[in-house]
This record gives structure tokens, C-alpha cells and sequence, in this order.
């Protein structure tokens, strides 16, 4: 960390199926593109924060990032994400907040990149 670094928060979601396999896959493959992507190493994050639609209960996302070995000293937080009516089902959500020089690029994957069409090529803040 530079003593010109600020505190940014990003957003990342995946669509999962509900087994222990595809949570723990998907939650690993986002969390390895947000850090990635934006240049983030683990010692500059200050909390990841997940939800998850009620649909998907085999797999807590924070357990999916410790089994895959990632994120062992960042505290994590899982909370449901509100029930909407016609809402995409099979969400998970993270908000990853860190210090760092620049805005980050949020990263969508696997079908959730529709629940924001408005961060197509856009690359950075959000
Ligand atoms: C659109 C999304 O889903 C919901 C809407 C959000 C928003 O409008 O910023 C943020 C989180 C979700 O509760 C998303 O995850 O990006």
C-alpha cells in the first residue's frame, strides 16, 4: 500500500447452480478476477462482503474462498440477499472493499453479467 492510496469498494456476481461444486468454483473464479483485474492484493482488503439468493444453500460462499485456500486473514461476511419478485435466481454477490491507487472494474460472470447491462465497457467505480 502507498501512502497516495484511498479506500475503494468494487462489485463482482456470479450465477451459480446450487451444489457445493459450482459455488465453490464460481465464488473462487470471481474472487480471483476481481483481485486480478484490478490489481488487488490481499493485504491492501479491508472486508469481502457476499450475498446469495435464497435459492443456492449447499455452499456459504466465505467457506468456498477458505476451502479453495484463498482469503485466510481478509474477514468475510455472507448475508441473504432480499427476495424481489422476477429477481435472477442462483446469485451470488460480493462487494470487495481495499485500499488502492484507482477505481476498480467490476466483474460479472456466468449469466449475472444481465443484471447489469450498463457496466458493458464501462471500467471503472461502480
Ligand atoms: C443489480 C444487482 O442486484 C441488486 C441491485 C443492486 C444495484 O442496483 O446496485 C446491487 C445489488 C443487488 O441487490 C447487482 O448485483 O448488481
Amino acid at each position: 500500500m502507498n501512502t497516495s492510496d484511498r479506500l475503494y469498494a468494487v462489485r463482482g456476481a456470479v450465477c451459480c447452480e446450487n451444489t457445493v461444486e459450482s459455488i465453490g468454483s464460481r465464488v473462487s473464479e470471481l474472487y480471483s478476477l476481481l483481485l486480478a483485474q484490478n490489481s488487488v492484493s490481499e493485504c491492501d482488503i479491508v472486508s469481502v462482503q457476499f450475498t446469495m439468493t435464497a435459492d443456492l444453500d449447499a455452499l456459504n460462499p466465505a467457506t468456498a474462498l477458505r476451502k479453495a485456500g484463498m482469503a485466510s486473514s481478509v474477514p468475510l461476511f455472507a448475508a441473504a440477499e432480499p427476495f424481489i419478485r422476477g429477481g435472477m435466481p442462483r446469485v451470488v454477490r460480493i462487494l470487495l472493499t481495499y485500499y488502492g491507487s484507482r477505481a476498480g472494474s467490476p466483474v460479472y460472470l456466468h449469466g449475472a453479467e444481465k443484471l447489469r447491462p450498463d457496466l458493458i465497457g464501462a471500467s471503472a467505480g461502480v
